[in-house]
């Protein structure tokens, strides 16, 4: 069984943070472990409360982990402050050999800070470098690069520059942008263009969560970084076209779609 470790923050309606994390490894048939940062409280219409662990705890859940149990492939979403983000980095540091992803969440669809303003520095110099594959949204990639990016070309430039941060690869997300959804990737050499149909619905709610859970799943299944990119986006897609709505706001995506479908589940 291959095993993949969430460390992100809680999100109590379930769209996005630790819960759809663990709900894409699971759907990948991996299986899933979280490390919880932060608790939010948060539905499907904004944040409304943010409650940090303190670093101790953050500590202990991954150590504890780390000291029984392989781990394949890490994931890194919601890290809050720069005290968390430092225990990270001196618990992941000389663990080489396993691959990590790091989507540096920064402020919900909702516009509530997930990251203080003031960690930005602390995630790019701590996180960065210890990162296999880093996947920024182009609101996240302007704030690390300082540029604005209206294009592909402008997404091209963010990815080198966030290369030279120490990220081994960078996926710049082209959700935010019109027209396909397609983001590039960048592994210090070459670039690569995911295309997918843009599905025109409101319900993308944990969107990115999604996409670097699966992302570190297919690593953890030994794929290459290029080839897990491209299956996890095709999970990505398909789980925002079966996507659906819940609550008021802003509904989540569906993981378990091709699994319901296959196993004849009708009670959706
Ligand atoms: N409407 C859409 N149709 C198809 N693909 C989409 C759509 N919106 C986003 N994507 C794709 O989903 C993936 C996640 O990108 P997105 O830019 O939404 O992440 P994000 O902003 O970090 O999400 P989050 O809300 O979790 O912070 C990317 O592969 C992107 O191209
Ligand atoms: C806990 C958490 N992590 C990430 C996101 C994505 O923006 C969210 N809404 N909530």
């Amino acid at each position: 069984m291959k095993t993949v470790l969430t460390i992100a923050g809680s999100d109590s309606c379930g769209g996005a943070g630790i819960q759809a994390d663990l709900k894409t490894f699971s759907a990948l048939g991996t299986y899933g472990m979280s490390v919880i940062t932060a608790v939010t409280a948060q539905n499907t219409m904004g944040v409304i409360n943010v409650r940090e662990m303190d670093v101790e705890i953050v500590r202990d859940q991954i150590d504890c982990l780390f000291d029984d149990i392989m781990i394949h492939a890490v994931k890194i979403g919601m890290v809050s402050s720069v005290e968390i983000i430092e225990t990270i980095g001196s618990c992941l540091r000389g663990r080489t050999d396993t691959p990590i992803v790091l989507d540096p969440v920064m402020v919900s669809k909702s516009g509530c800070h997930l990251l203080r303003p003031e960690s930005t520095e602390a995630l790019s110099k701590v996180l960065f470098p210890l990162a296999e594959v880093v996947t920024p949204n182009l609101f996240e990639a302007e704030v690390i690069t300082g540029q604005k990016i209206n294009n592909i070309d402008g997404m091209e430039e963010a990815a080198v520059k966030i290369h030279d941060l120490g990220a081994r690869n960078v996926v710049v997300k082209g959700g935010h942008l019109a027209g396909d959804a397609v983001d590039v990737l960048y592994d210090g050499l070459h670039f690569d263009y995911l295309k997918g149909t843009r599905f025109d619905t409101p319900n993308t709610h944990g969107t990115g969560c999604t996409f670097s859970s699966a992302i570190a799943a297919y690593l953890a299944g030994g794929f290459s970084v290029p080839e897990a990119v491209r299956e996890a986006k095709k999970y990505i897609s398909g789980a925002i076209e079966n996507s659906f709505a819940l609550g008021h706001g802003v509904g989540p995506t569906h993981h378990f779609y091709a699994l319901y479908r296959k196993a004849g589940v009708y009670n959706e």
